[in-house]
């Protein structure tokens, strides 16, 4: 790309050494150097960008992007006062604003993002669409699935992806939107034609202190839906959820409802939980219809209903949309039930907010019949506040193991007493290291029980200080269960 046009009416402090006139890579990663790279130097929460700028000249990059002075030879240095922030609008430039040429959907909220993000890719393939989709579990594209780092990449990546999408011939790109995300300005540039909004509940809040932060970080993702009416956006709001209303008014966009409590325009009745799906009956503007899915859980009635609700704003006739729903399998991970040869039924899922705890245990209550074993961990190093209330939570069901998910640099009695001290009686074990907990689940259990192992969902590592081991809560249930009930 011509470097002027890419840095036309950036705000530039200086210029030393002389800009090449194209620019054919861009970075923010010392290591993907390559001859003639653009790097931007990020500070970061672990190290300093600015540090490898002379490793990238030495590579071969052609320009540095700084916000410090740097003494560098061999390299245009160009600096700005916020390199993260220019780095949004560098990215969408070098990638040609890719986002405007397909159609984006993004889905934000505590609980439901990775859910509804994935009903809606499989949704719209079965409507005979090319979806890509983000989040994270990965990067889907064209059913090849590529790992990241995050739930919302950084700006860089996300343009990346979405540039990739668009020449794959993706017509959608579904994206999971995080607070995080938001805040970070890692969806600068990025065209949102329809923002969704699952819910908002307990989380995060060692970054974003309060609440009512947290709840305005989300707002960001309705009011990136911008002011230009000529074009044909929507947001999806959970009628169920206070904030939906603050969320309403931060777009002038059509605000399409759904939900089970209060009035919506597409809202559920006649729920039915049962081991193997869920029924329900559909009410909206369009008339009344029977569905049945192979979700499970009152809380994928509410991700059905959001992902009916964006595919009906974009106009596909609802029995399409129904049908379409209807043919998906559960989203990898979340309240999936795994094929064990035992007289238990075993759940995988990736609750790890009081509230996913909540709604997890409820959707096995309709037909449980003997006990509930439930398997709860949480990340070390990360929000504490939530603990006790997740262990309070978990105390709902009959016999609960305590654990970890990633403890990352925290001792496992830190992480374990924060959670016990939520627990509502005392059937119960804290086990931190969580092969020897899942163990220990499937142990307790008799013939007809139940075992939800929750905070893993679809990850198959466990991160410990800053390594990933390999683990599989499925894996360990499976050899286990084998070990208990096996012939
Ligand atoms: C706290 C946080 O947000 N950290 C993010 C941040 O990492 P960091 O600041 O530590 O980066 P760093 O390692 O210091 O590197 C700084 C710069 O130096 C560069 N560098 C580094 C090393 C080197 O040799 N050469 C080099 O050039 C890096 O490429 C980078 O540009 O930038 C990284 C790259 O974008 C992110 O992957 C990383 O997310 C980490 C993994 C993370 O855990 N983030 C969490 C808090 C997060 O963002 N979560 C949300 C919400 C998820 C949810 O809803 O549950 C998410 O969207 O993922
Ligand atoms: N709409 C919902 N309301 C409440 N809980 C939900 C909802 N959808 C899913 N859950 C619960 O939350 C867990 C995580 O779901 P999911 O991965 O879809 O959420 P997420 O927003 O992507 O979470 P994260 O950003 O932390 O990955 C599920 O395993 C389930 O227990």
């Amino acid at each position: 790309m011509d470097s002027k046009q890419l840095f036309h009416n950036i705000p530039i402090a200086s210029i030393k050494g002389e800009l090449p006139e194209t620019i054919s890579h861009m970075t923010m990663d010392s290591r993907e150097i390559e001859q003639g790279s653009l790097f931007v130097c990020i500070e970061g929460y672990t190290v300093d960008g600015h540090d490898f700028a002379d490793q990238a000249v030495q590579q071969g990059a052609a320009v540095i992007l700084a916000q410090k002075p740097l003494d560098i030879e061999g390299a245009a240095i160009v600096t700005v006062a916020d390199t993260a922030r220019v780095l949004g609008i560098l990215a969408a430039r070098f990638y040609g604003h890719p986002s405007q040429k397909l159609n984006m959907i993004g889905v934000t909220g505590t609980n439901g993002k990775t859910s509804v993000a994935g009903m809606l890719h499989a949704m719209l393939m079965e409507l005979g669409n090319t979806s890509a989709l983000t989040g994270t579990i990965g990067f889907n594209l064209n059913g090849e699935l590529h790992p990241s780092a995050n739930t919302t990449s950084d700006a860089l990546t996300t343009q990346q992806m979405i540039s990739r999408a668009l020449e794959a011939g993706s017509s959608h790109m579904t994206m999971e939107v995080s607070s995080h995300g938001l805040v970070l300005g890692r969806l600068a540039g990025v065209e949102f034609d329809t923002a969704i909004f699952t819910n908002l509940t307990h989380d995060h809040l060692d970054f974003h202190g309060t609440m009512e932060e947290y709840g305005h970080a989300k707002g960001l993702l309705f009011s990136q839906l911008g002011q230009d009416l000529t074009q044909n956006k929507r947001a999806v709001l959970n009628a169920d959820d206070g904030w939906s209303e603050k969320y309403a008014a931060m777009t002038p966009f059509p605000v399409y409802t759904y939900g089970v409590e209060n009035e919506a325009m597409f809202r559920a009745s006649n729920i039915e939980l049962k081991s193997q799906g869920t029924s329900f009956t559909l009410i909206c503007p369009h008339g009344e219809f029977p569905v049945t899915m192979k979700l499970l859980g009152h809380f994928n009635v509410y991700n059905a209903l959001a992902a009916i609700a964006a595919l009906s704003a974009e106009n596909y006739p609802l029995e399409r949309v129904i049908a379409a729903l209807e043919a998906i399998s559960p989203v990898e991970g979340r309240m999936q039930k795994a094929e064990i040869d035992a007289p238990v039924s075993v759940f995988i899922d990736y609750a790890h907010t009081p509230d996913a705890i909540e709604k997890a245990i409820a959707a096995v209550e309709d037909f449980k019949t003997g006990r509930l074993i439930f398997l709860v961990g949480t990340g070390g190093n990360r929000d504490k506040t939530k603990r006790p209330i997740m262990a309070e939570k978990a105390s709902v069901a009959d016999y609960v193991v305590l654990t970890t998910d990633d403890p990352r640099y925290e001792p496992y009695d830190s992480i374990l007493n924060d959670l016990a001290a939520g627990m509502k009686h005392d059937r119960y074990a804290c086990i931190g290291d969580r092969e020897q907990a899942v163990r220990h689940a499937v142990q307790q259990a008799e013939a007809g029980d139940i075992i939800i192992l929750a905070g893993k969902g679809h990850e198959d590592y466990q991160i410990i200080e800053n390594t990933k081991y390999p683990h599989s809560d499925k894996e360990i249930a499976e050899n286990e269960a084998q070990r208990k009930f096996g012939s």
